[in-house]
């Protein structure tokens, strides 16, 4: 799903109008539909609900679910702001002169100074202040009001985006004078300042309602966002020809595992084997044998010269793809085979864990990393190499930035991982649950990406794929083993099920 900016809405928003001839009117009463449904489906009529109504379109939009909630049998309190009696949007005009129309009493509009009503933990607010049409952060008393809402404990329902918020970047803003939405209901497409942890709190849970805008706009406006969900990835996944052979599906190359931390080889082969590499070659300190040709003996066995560590990492066999960090440790001898093999291979690695570590502690490694290659690091990670981040929004900035200087493509791992590409396109991940929070977890998602490139996918659609895939194998194992009890060798287990998911 296409993720747009606020300016780009505007325009497909503007398209539905002129040139479908659906009226504003008719969108806004569809957004509204929606949101009375949503609380006529969850709140009884008796709920004291109290709606704060701005005076541009997003009030409009609140006005009428008024209305609707009127209609239902609720008896909403609403305050609609008026500054000086004249600053009302047409439509917005037209959502008061129809709310008045049914004889409802209930209506303050505020038009220089506001008596705010006792909010308490009992209340439903529904937020219809700001949309997409905010400018600048609130100050003075919307500011005020912002606070008073997410201070009081009542439960909030924001229209399209929590009042005070924007769509898009928010580093100007602060959090405190925002409002906290519980649930936010937004218009047709999510934003991307949902997908961003700084945002968390205010967004709350978010709904996406489709008001119909057109399809042909949709389509031919361009975007560097997006919100990866199933139907993409299964377009990616291709089906295998009957009369294929292991030999059609590469020869995957793990460089991982060390004395101490043999299982993250394991749950990287695995990964790896459950996604579908013909072949796989894991290669790791001599001392890791026993448990690697033990836990997965699909998988060759490369010994490394050194027993309890990895020293040397030449590419070997033509391997079609290799993946290196899990699990390899901080070793010098591992460190200095690493940047051989960073200095000397000219196709794309998947480069994860200690390996970036590694890169983090001598950064001139970035310059010579092949173009393609992909680092799958966590927020710490990622801030090791690149410097220390203050928010997520300027990590995913800086990762824009970084991806596009060094051309590799950036897996930023967190909630809604966002695979960062050279050319600007940003993915964010929609499968995954809390449940994956686990040791291992991460060296199965360096096992499918390597494998999938093994297999001949693009870095750009095997590390989008590969992190969509890794979120739901990790959905799959804990539904059978809970939050609690999932771990990272279940989650690799679920692989080949997640894969199948997405394919059927
Ligand atoms: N996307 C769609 O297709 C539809 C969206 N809808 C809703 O409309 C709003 C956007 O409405 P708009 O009138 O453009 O803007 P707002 O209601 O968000 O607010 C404009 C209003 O606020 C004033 N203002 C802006 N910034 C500040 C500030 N910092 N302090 C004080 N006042 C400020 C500004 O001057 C205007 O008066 C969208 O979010 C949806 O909710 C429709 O439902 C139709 C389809
Ligand atoms: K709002």
């Amino acid at each position: 799903m296409k993720i747009f900016s606020t300016e780009n809405i505007r325009k497909i928003d503007r398209v539905t109008i002129e040139e479908e001839g659906v009226s504003s009117q008719e969108l806004i009463r569809r957004v509204a539909e929606a949101v009375t449904s949503e609380i006529v489906a969850h709140w009884s009529p008796s709920t004291p609900v109290v709606i704060f109504a701005g005076s541009g379109n997003n009030g409009a939009d609140a006005l009428v679910v008024g209305r609707m909630l009127l209609e239902a049998g609720f008896y909403p309190r609403i305050l609609l702001f008026n500054f000086h009696g004249d600053s009302l949007s047409r439509d917005c005009r037209q959502a008061k002169h129809d709310l008045l129309a049914t004889g409802y009493q209930g209506l303050v509009e505020i038009i220089d100074r506001a008596e705010l009503p006792t909010l308490t933990p009992e209340h439903l607010v529904v937020d219809g202040l700001f949309g997409s049409g905010l400018r600048e952060p609130l100050e003075g008393g919307f500011m005020m009001l912002a606070r008073v809402i997410s201070e009081s404990g009542a439960t909030v329902i924001s229209i399209d985006v929590p009042s005070g918020m924007f769509g898009d970047w928010n580093a100007r803003v602060i959090g405190r004078n925002v409002v906290h939405a519980n649930l936010t209901i937004a218009v047709q497409f999510p934003r991307l300042a949902f997908f961003l942890s700084d945002n968390a709190d205010l967004v709350g849970r978010w709904k996406v309602i489709d008001i119909g805008l057109s399809e042909r706009a949709i389509l031919n406006t361009p975007t560097k966002y997006f919100y990866v969900e199933r139907d993409e990835v299964s377009a990616v996944l291709k089906s295998r020809k009957p009369f294929s052979s292991k030999a059609d599906y590469g020869h995957a190359l793990l460089f991982s595992g060390c004395y101490g931390m043999t299982g993250a080889a394991v749950m990287a082969a695995r990964g790896a084997l459950r996604s579908g590499v013909g072949k796989l070659t894991v290669h790791s300190a001599r001392a890791a044998f026993p448990v690697l040709q033990g836990q997965v003996p699909e998988a060759l066995f490369s010994p490394d010269r050194q027993d309890y560590v990895i020293s040397d990492m030449s590419a070997r066999f033509n391997c079609s793809a290799i993946g290196v960090g899990p699990g390899i440790g901080t070793n010098d001898a591992t460190r200095g085979a690493l940047e051989t093999l960073i200095k000397s291979y000219k196709r794309p690695l998947v480069i994860d864990a200690d390996a970036l570590n590694a890169i983090a502690q001598n950064q001139s490694l970035l310059d010579h990393i092949a173009p393609g290659s992909i680092l799958t690091p966590h927020a710490g990670e990622f801030d090791r190499i690149f410097g220390a981040q203050t928010s997520a929004e300027g990590r995913l900035l800086k990762a824009i930035e970084v991806s596009h200087r060094y051309k590799i493509l950036i897996v930023l791992k967190g909630h809604y991982t966002a695979t960062v590409r050279p050319d600007g396109k940003v993915f964010f991940n929609s499968s995954g649950t809390p449940a994956m929070a686990t040791a291992g977890s991460g060296d199965v998602l360096t096992g499918i990406i390597t494998s999938l490139l093994a297999q001949g996918y693009k870095p750009e659609s095997a590390s989008v794929a590969g992190v969509y895939i890794h979120g739901l194998a990790g959905e799959i194992a804990a539904d059978t083993h809970g939050e609690y009890g999932t771990t990272g060798m279940d989650i690799a287990d679920a692989v080949g099920r997640a894969i199948k998911v997405i394919m059927e």
